[in-house]
């Protein structure tokens, strides 16, 4: 196929990161087909609208991306932008993630207005997050702290952050520097310490599976190295059952020509967490992903996850 399109329509949510990340792609995709004429198509969605519960427990992942899938089906979006990291890892025909962008800084950020790091915290003081991901870690290195639920877009959180609700709060490094508010982070927390979420960082274009002119179209947008880490992160929490009720986390880097996954599964309290890694081929991404996950369910994994009754839901 040698055609361009001539008009282009991307479904995304309304949150001022969700809007950032769709002009992120639109000016992209003005610059490879600058005739197109590419425009945004702006929408709540469910999970947008559900702000004073608990992510997990009201039906997860699938409430930040069904609305912008149906607008695909329905035909008035071409494409939908997503954070990778709110998309489920069992989407499937008929929908495709038809390229993954270049990954930006994976890791989890410490922002807070009165202290340098997680470590100068005093005793008891309250840690803002509503990722059990993120709780689980810090418990465990820091059981003086309280870690309290954080909800609601990134502006909002940072508007609970400064009417002193928390002494500090865990937020996506990612994120912040999409909003140009990279100043607000105090300390960037290394991964040994707070392995980051499956896809966090990078950006996922979805589209329909029978749409081949958006996956010929979008082919330039992508980056192999950050397909290749997400692919065996997402396996990891595919086989693990993908869900943000379960503190799991998977995060691969690739150095020359191998692919190294490092992956956790956590008692929500911190009381146990379980570590795997495991590194090979990049081609081989998926089954290493697949690897960490099986041997952390041989290792205690299967017993955790029966006990929290794991579900597809999102990382909050
Ligand atoms: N959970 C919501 C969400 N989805 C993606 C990001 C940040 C950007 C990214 O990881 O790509 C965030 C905010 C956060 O976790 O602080």
């Amino acid at each position: 196929m040698s055609t361009v399109p001539t008009r282009l329509v991307i479904a995304t949510r309304a949150s001022r990161l969700a809007l950032w990340q769709a002009e992120h792609v639109r000016d992209r995709l003005k610059a490879l087909f600058p005739a197109c004429d590419v425009s945004l198509l702006t929408m709540t969605t469910r999970g947008d609208q559900i702000l004073d519960r608990s992510l997990s427990k009201v039906g997860g992942k699938g409430l930040f991306v069904k609305e912008l899938e149906t607008a695909l089906l329905d035909g008035r979006a071409d494409l939908a932008v997503h954070s990778l990291k709110d998309v489920p890892v069992d989407l499937q025909d008929p929908f495709s993630l038809a390229v993954i962008l270049e990954r930006e800084d994976p890791r989890d950020a410490f922002v807070s207005n009165d202290f340098d790091s997680l470590e100068q915290l005093p005793a008891g003081a309250v840690v803002g997050t509503s990722s059990l991901r993120r709780e689980a870690q810090i418990r465990t290195l820091y059981p003086q702290l309280q870690v309290e639920p954080l909800r609601g877009n990134l502006d909002t959180r940072l508007a609970k952050l400064d009417r002193k609700e928390y002494a500090a709060i865990i937020l996506a490094a990612a994120g912040l520097g999409r909003l140009g508010l990279s100043e607000r982070i105090r300390a960037y927390i290394p991964v040994e310490q707070s392995l980051p979420a499956a896809g966090q960082g990078a950006l996922g274009i979805e589209v329909l599976l029978t749409r081949s002119d958006m996956h010929e179209w979008l082919a330039p947008l992508g980056n192999a190295d950050a397909a290749a880490c997400t692919l065996a992160e997402r396996a990891v929490s595919r086989v693990l059952g993908g869900s943000c009720q379960v503190p799991l986390a998977a995060y691969a880097t690739i150095s020359g020509s191998e692919l190294q996954i490092r992956a956790l599964v956590a008692e929500p309290d911190g009381s146990l967490i379980l570590r795997a890694q495991a590194s090979g081929p990049v081609s081989a991404a998926r089954q290493l992903g697949e690897g960490v996950a099986k041997e952390l369910l041989d290792n205690g994994a299967t017993a955790i996850l029966a006990k929290l009754g794991a579900a597809n839901t999102p990382e909050s």
